[in-house]
């Protein structure tokens, strides 16, 4: 047997790795010295009580918020790029307040975020000929299982599958990494481990995820590993089982863990969390 056969397997690619990554806003500490990476096919929670900066590491991973330390992409450094240019560069990210437009199809929803990927990208594709927009749009769809969905209205749709066209979205035009910002919320139990059986289907096509989400039995069933925010800081991470257990965590977030007789987990509600402490 050749040596090369032997190997160890590559490590995965690492995709988003940020470095000291901190954010203030006036006296507060929203983010401090945040060290986060993502591997491409892997699924990373950030979870954290209410407040504890979650939303806001989004917003400065992706450029909607002034931020100090390093944000890179394969290796690439976008902490000073724009957030189209960190769109294009294959980051995207999914908003809380995330619906979708009504009156359009499911089509044409993602239609509206393959132009805010930008002409020049689309141009450029159309040009070279490799992708029209129309397979841009259906090969998104694909990844979130509702290729035959292109023409519905979203009011036609489950809520688990509306959540979907919301992935979907952010996943048009090449997208890594995608940062889902509470994607599951308002789901029934039902509903929300269906939508992790599709995340971790993206997840395995090599996109890496960062998820969001107060839902704990999503979180712990479908990530890798997870990181745990409190007043701007991590204060654990690891495999969701090291963190259940993790006493920092459970007086921090999980409370004392009311727990679910079937799986034995902490409840999904319980987290009411507290705001980050002002510093001078
Ligand atoms: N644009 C802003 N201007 C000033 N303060 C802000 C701004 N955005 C967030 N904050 C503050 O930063 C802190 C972190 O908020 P953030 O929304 O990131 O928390 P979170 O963990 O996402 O909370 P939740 O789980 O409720 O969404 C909070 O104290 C919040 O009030």
């Amino acid at each position: 047997m050749s040596e090369s056969t032997l190997a160890e397997p590559a490590a995965p690619t690492t995709l988003l790795e940020t470095g000291g990554l901190s954010v203030r806003y006036g006296g507060v500490s929203a983010n401090s010295d945040i060290d986060i990476s993502v591997a491409a096919g892997e699924i990373v929670g950030l979870i954290g009580p209410n407040g504890a900066g979650k939303t806001t590491f989004v917003d400065a991973v992706t450029g909607f918020t002034k931020s100090t330390g390093t944000v890179s992409l394969r290796g690439e450094r976008l902490d000073k790029a724009s957030p189209h240019r960190r769109r294009r560069a294959g980051m995207a990210r999914t908003w809380q307040a995330g619906e979708l437009f009504t009156d359009l199809t499911v089509a044409q929803n993602l239609a509206v975020a393959v132009q805010s990927v930008g002409l020049r990208a689309m141009l450029a594709d159309v040009v070279n000929g490799s992708r029209p927009p129309a397979d841009v749009i259906s090969a998104a769809l694909e990844l979130v299982g509702l290729d035959d969905a292109a023409d519905q209205l979203p009011g036609e749709l489950t809520l688990g599958h509306q959540k979907l066209v919301g992935v979907a979205r952010a996943l048009v035009g090449g997208t890594q990494l995608v940062l889902l910002d509470e994607p599951a919320a308002g789901l029934d139990t039902h509903e929300s481990r269906d939508f992790g059986i599709e995340l971790r289907r993206i997840a395995a096509t090599g996109i890496g995820i960062l998820l969001i989400d107060h839902d704990m039995s999503l979180v712990l069933d479908v990530c890798d590993r997870l990181y745990v925010l409190d007043f701007g800081r991590v204060i654990a991470s690891g495999p969701p089982a090291a963190i259940q257990d993790d006493p920092a965590v459970i007086s921090a977030y999980l409370g004392s863990p009311e727990v679910d007789p079937d799986t034995e987990r902490p409840t999904a509600d319980g987290p009411t969390g507290h705001a980050p402490k002002e510093t001078p």
